[in-house]
């Protein structure tokens, strides 16, 4: 596949249903002036799994706060799954938060008073939704954690914190994951372990993933990269290797 693939958001939808992400024209300006992100629109179909990857400083962060509601574009408008994001009250964007949008960070996140059970139905108890319990046993089930329910955060591994990270970002069924360096402080078997994971839910379970990496060979995992550079995508490309883009990379650190 090329690399000067041109920037092309994912433009299948679904049945007519909305796209989990939508970004149109999203700009976020500092100090009136730098644009973190120039004009950047991008559409993520339900059940996929985008990577986000570009030079330090080139916008991925930005781009993943606002797409998630955690920061608000200076103009442009975010979409998740069809719910203008811009138009919501501050309490309806908390609860789109907890309800529909699921967090992973490099960091885990997990409250370490709680168990592990705990920690996983606590968003589910902030945003006042009863559990579903199927889906629950079937999630930790398939996350490989329903053995460790009772335990605390600090009695896991880092593998096994993030894959209850994962569980709890999954608990509510949102509509799309935001995941910031997930394998970030993971060793490589345990990352691969944690990538294969992501893989699985999003190709069986229909789940959609935004992940930001700064690792080639993680951004292989998904079906397509956005690769991000001075707060625009520069490429996109669906199906690259981890080889491919860590030439494109070195390429666009080097400019
Ligand atoms: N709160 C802020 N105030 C002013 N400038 C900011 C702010 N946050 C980010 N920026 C600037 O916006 C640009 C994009 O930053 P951003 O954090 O999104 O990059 P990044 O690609 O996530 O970088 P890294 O990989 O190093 O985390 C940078 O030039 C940064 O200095």
């Amino acid at each position: 596949m090329s690399m000067l693939t041109a920037p092309r958001p994912d433009l299948r939808t679904d049945t007519g249903r909305p796209p989990a992400l939508l970004l149109r024209e999203v700009t976020k300006t500092y100090d009136g002036a730098h644009h973190a992100l120039d004009r950047v629109s991008l559409e993520v179909r339900r059940g996929s799994f985008l990577a986000i990857m570009g030079p330090s400083g080139s916008g991925k962060s930005t781009l993943l706060h606002c797409a998630a509601g955690l920061d608000t574009p200076t103009s442009g408008e975010v979409l998740i799954g069809g719910t203008a994001i811009a138009k919501l009250g501050e309490n309806q964007r908390t609860r789109l938060r907890r309800s529909r949008i699921g967090f992973v960070f490099q960091s885990y996140n997990l409250l370490p008073s709680l168990t592990v059970e705990e920690n996983l139905t606590l968003p589910l108890r902030l945003a006042g939704t009863p559990a579903d319990r199927r889906w629950l046993l079937d999630l930790v089930e398939r996350v490989g954690i329903a053995h460790l329910l009772h335990r605390r955060p600090g009695e896991l591994s880092g593998g096994q914190q993030q894959r209850a990270a994962i569980a709890r970002s999954l608990a509510a069924r949102p509509e799309v994951v935001f995941a910031d360096e997930p394998t970030g402080a993971l060793d490589l078997d345990t990352a691969a372990e944690v990538l294969d994971l992501l893989r699985e839910l999003v190709d069986d379970s229909g789940q959609t993933v935004v992940m930001v990496t700064h690792d080639p060979a993680a951004a292989a995992r998904a079906h397509a990269t956005a690769v991000v550079a001075d707060g625009r995508i520069e490429h996109y490309l669906p199906g690259a290797g981890a080889e491919d883009l860590a030439a494109l990379l070195a390429g666009l650190r080097k400019r």
